[in-house]
Formats: C-alpha cells, structure tokens, sequence
C-alpha cells in the first residue's frame, strides 16, 4: 500500500527533531538524497553527470536550502550549475554554500529572455522554489515564466521537484494556476498528500521517497494507494471447502433496451472476477445477450450477498427503476453491500440506509452534490479538487464514492482516502465504468466484508485491478471494454502468481 501524510502531520514529525537541533542534519540528509537521485536520473538520460547544465531554482524557504545544497553536492561532482534565486531571499547558509563553491548566483530580475534561455538551455532543472509551506499557483511573473517554458521545453530535459512541485498545495493537491511539471519529485520522509491528489499528483511525475530519518506511522497515512504487491492478499479467493454459493452471490440490475450493452459489461467482468454466481434481473434484453456470452449467468431474482444496480438504466425505464428500488430495499433491511452507478443516482436523497460504493464520474457527482447538499458546482470544479468534493458526497450519502477520472478518488464518510493513479488513458472509452462496476460488484458479494472503512478498500482494490486489467487489453494501444473485462482474470491471476513467486512459496498455500 502506498501512504501519504498531510504536511501537518509531517511537521508535527519533525518538531522533536528541530527542537532538538537536528535541522541541519534533517537538510542535509534531504540534500544528499536529492543530489543523488539528481545524478542518477542525469547518468540513465546523458549518460554522465560531469558536465551537465543543471539550473536550481530556489526560493526562500527550506525546500530553497535542500535545492542549493544538492545543487553543492552535484557541483562537486563536475555539474555545470546555476542557481536562480526566485523570491530574492534564500536560505542563507545554502546560499553562502554554493558562494564558495563560486557557484553563479542569478536573480529573477534578469530579463526574460535570460531567464528563459537558462531554463531552455538546462540538462537539468532543480525546483526548489516551494515546499510544504506553499500555496497553490505561482507568483504572477515566476508562473508566466514557467509557463513559456513548459510550452518550449525541450523533450530530453529532466525536471527533478524537491518534496513537492512548486505552485501545488502538498496537502490538498490543488494546483492553482500555474505549477511546476516534474519528471520525477524526491519527497522527504514520505509522501504528502499532494503527491497522490488529482490534479497536483499529475504534476509529480514518478515519487521517490528520501528516508531523513522521520518515523511517520503507517496507521496515521490519511490518502492511501493499493499497488501490485497488495492485490494477492486483498483480492477474495476461495478456501478448498468453498462453494458457489458461499462464494458470494451477485445481483445485477442494469441495462435496458437503450443500453444493453452496459448490462453485458458488467455482467462479464463479475464473472471474470471470479463471482460466485451473478444473478441478472432485468428484461430478456440485455439478458439474452447476457446469456449468449455469460452462459454461467443466472437469470432472475434470489438470494445474494450484494447488489450492483444502475448501469445503463435510464430514469424513464420504469421496471428497471423498480428494479433497483427492489433491490435497495430488501438491502436496507438485511444490511447487503450495494455498488451503484449511473441510473441507481437518481434514487438517492440523504444518507443511505446500507452500506454502498457510489462509481459517479465528475458529472455524475456534481449532480449528486446538488441534490445531496444544494451545492452547484460545475463539472470543471469538481476536476480541480476532486478530492474534496468526493468527501462532500460520502458524507452527505454516508456512503463509500469512487470518482471515475484518470485519477480515480475513493473517499468515505470517516477513514482515509484512496486515489488509484492512471494505469492507462486507453481506458476512456464508453463501457469500461461499466466493467469496473462488475468487478466492484463481485468483490462487494465475495469478500463477506461490508463496514464503510472495508468497501473503501475494496473499491481502491477493484480500481487498481480495472487498471491492470486495461494495460492487459491495451498493450500499448486501443482497447475495447470487452477486452478488459476478459482481462481482469489475467491481471488477478497475473498478480497473484507474481507474489507466490516473490514469496517462493507453494501453491497450495495461495
Ligand atoms: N523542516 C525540516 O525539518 C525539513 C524540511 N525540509 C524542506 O523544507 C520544506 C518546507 O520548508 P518551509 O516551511 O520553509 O516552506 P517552503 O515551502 O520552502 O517555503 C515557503 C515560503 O515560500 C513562499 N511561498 C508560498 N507559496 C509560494 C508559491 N506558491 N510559490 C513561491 N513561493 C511561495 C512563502 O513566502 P510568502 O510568499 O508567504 O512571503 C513561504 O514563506 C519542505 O518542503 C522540504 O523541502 C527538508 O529540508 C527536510 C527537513
Ligand atoms: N484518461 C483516463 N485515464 C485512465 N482512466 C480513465 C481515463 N478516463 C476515464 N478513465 C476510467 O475509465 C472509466 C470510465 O467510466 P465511465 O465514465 O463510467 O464510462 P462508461 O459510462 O462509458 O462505462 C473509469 O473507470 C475511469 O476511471
Ligand atoms: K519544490
């Protein structure tokens, strides 16, 4: 599992350790491992670090002071550097640090086109302008300026950020209007929250995480991210004496004449999952379809373990509709975990009386946010701190919601987040929420667990897994949704083979 902290609960990390003196070395330790990962990133792309243009950009902080001692370090080792100092100020014993170096020292009131030039010109730029102690966005000229830069910037320069891109909020993920972009951030002790929030998180690049010597408790981790070595233990699988029914029976209600197509989808990846049973309640279209490429589905109602209801049914399809509320009722009385989507929305006014996934993408939410809370925001609000809104809508249905997007953002009334990165843009094609609801649906009726903390998991679980599966249809180019569905059985089945043999243990045993 990936964790990441606020930069609150970073500070409040580090206040024994400064009060005790330890801040130089806390610096230097940060500096020593930005420099390297610096030198390393500069060998695998050029080839060598001596005689490399690396530019530091500093500001006036601490993360300024980590940017100009590795700038030091990398000196030393036969960079050619030169440090921009951006707010005029700069922490003042890593600037007397590289003047004895006779390191070349600019300030921002060159012109443009010279501050322009040295950030075109660099093999390498340093971005030490902000840290945990920054707002979103850029000042106005520094933005402007990175602005041109990132329009111009040349496709082989390395961008390293120090702990977090400059002009993103570490702790909302926020960015504001302009923000560094990094290939890679080095981030100090852990991750902060940033690094994995949309929108901040695309500005990250790949996160390397520096070990300073702070003990941040893994318990405490407030946005969490399921990785490929989690997938084995997490993902249900069967004890020898299981059957299909103790397995864990999904319900689906979803799809319609206008959309049968969304029923099929779901259908095939729950039983690709590894469902089970999946029982279809719906008209004989989609359920002959169903049939047709399922033939393990079961048509009709019975008992189950969870329901997944509202793919691809409209709010005019009445029987449908009535379907779900069926279905919703008899899951408030015997407290059955529900995954909802698309048509099952409309049918939610407050705080829900079972425990549910809600899979709404950023449209979907606004909607849900103006009818849960009064609240009106636009799709484009919601995309730039979705992380927030998510909280507004779980709280106010007291429910688990996914929020579909490139970065997927899993949020819960009380308990972590979750945000799963992209695994593949390939993945935006119609259907393939559809997909991620048949697979949310079997997790939700097999893993017999169903406390909103547990669903939230599963979810970041049945997201990841989606993922994988993508990169499993994709290959590196077009994918159908189809596809991944067939696919997620190889991706778990992929994942859970990788950690016996990482574990070398017997197969018995998984
Ligand atoms: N503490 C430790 O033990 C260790 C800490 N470490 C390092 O310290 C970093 C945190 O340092 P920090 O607290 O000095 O904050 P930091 O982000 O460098 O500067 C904040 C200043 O910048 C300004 N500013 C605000 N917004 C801005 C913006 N958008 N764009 C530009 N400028 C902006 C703002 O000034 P203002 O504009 O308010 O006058 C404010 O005063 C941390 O990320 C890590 O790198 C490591 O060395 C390991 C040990
Ligand atoms: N750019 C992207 N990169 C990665 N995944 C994406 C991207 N855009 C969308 N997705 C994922 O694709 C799925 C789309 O779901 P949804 O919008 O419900 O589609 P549909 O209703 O057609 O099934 C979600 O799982 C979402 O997270
Ligand atoms: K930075």
């Amino acid at each position: 599992m990936r964790r990441a902290w606020t930069p609150d609960q970073v500070r409040a990390c580090e206040t024994p350790l400064l009060d005790a003196g330890q801040g130089d070395a806390l610096m230097s330790r940060a500096a020593a491992g930005l420099a390297n990962v610096c030198a390393t990133e500069l060998r695998e792309r050029y080839g060598h670090v001596y005689g490399s243009r690396v530019l530091a950009l500093v500001g006036k902080g601490n993360n300024g002071g980590d940017a100009l001692f590795a700038a030091c370090r990398l000196a030393r080792r036969g960079a050619h550097v030169t440090v921009l100092l951006c707010a005029g100020r700069a922490h003042p014993a890593g600037l007397r640090a590289v003047r004895a170096l006779n390191i070349d020292v600019r300030e921002l009131d060159e012109s443009d086109d010279d501050v322009l030039r040295f950030l075109l010109c660099a093999h390498l730029v340093i971005d030490g302008i902000a840290g945990t102690g920054a707002r979103a966005g850029l000042p106005d000229r520094l933005g402007e300026l990175v602005r041109r830069w990132r329009g111009r910037k040349p496709g082989r320069q390395l961008v390293v950020a120090v702990d977090v891109p400059s002009g993103v909020d570490a702790g909302t993920g926020q960015t504001g209007g302009s923000a560094i972009a990094a290939d890679v951030t080095v981030t100090f002790a852990g991750l902060k929250t940033g690094l994995l929030i949309p929108p901040a998180a695309r500005n990250a690049g790949r996160v390397e995480v520096v070990d300073i010597g702070l003990e941040l408790a893994d318990e405490q981790a407030v946005v969490l991210a399921v990785e490929a070595s989690d997938v084995a233990a997490l993902w249900p699988a069967p004890e020898p004496s299981d059957h299909k029914y103790s397995r864990g029976v999904l319900g689906l209600v979803a799809g319609s004449a206008r959309y049968p197509g969304a029923a099929v989808l779901a259908a095939d990846a729950a039983v690709s999952a590894g469902v089970g049973m999946l029982r279809y309640v719906g008209p004989d279209t989609p359920g002959g379809l169903i049939a047709q490429r399922s033939p393990e589905v079961v048509a009709g109602a019975g008992r189950v373990q969870a329901w997944a209801l509202g793919s691809g049914v409209a709010p005019d399809e009445e029987s449908q509709v009535d379907a779900i509320r069926a279905a919703l009722d008899e899951a408030i009385e015997t407290q059955l975990p529900c995954v909802l989507d698309a048509g099952a929305f409309d049918l939610i006014y407050g705080p829900l009386g079972m425990p549910a996934i809600l899979t709404p993408h950023a449209g979907e939410l606004a909607t849900l946010l103006g009818r849960l809370s009064g609240t009106i925001v636009s799709r484009e609000e919601i995309e730039a701190d979705p992380a927030r809104h998510a909280k507004s809508v779980a709280e106010a249905a007291n429910a688990v919601v996914l929020l579909k997007g490139a970065h997927t953002v899993i949020s819960q009334p009380a308990g972590p987040d979750y945000v799963q990165g992209p695994a593949t843009a390939w993945l935006a094609t119609a259907g393939s929420g559809d997909v991620l609801t048949g697979v949310l649906g079997a997790l939700a009726a097999t893993a017999g667990r169903k406390s909103l903390p547990q669903l939230a998991e599963l979810a970041a679980l049945g997201s990841f897994v989606h993922g994988q599966a993508a990169l499993l249809a994709s290959q590196g180019g077009p994918l159908r949704s189809l596809h991944v569905a067939a696919a997620v059985k190889y991706a778990v089945t992929e994942l859970r083979v990788r950690a016996r043999e990482e574990k070398n243990v017997g197969q018995w045993q998984l």
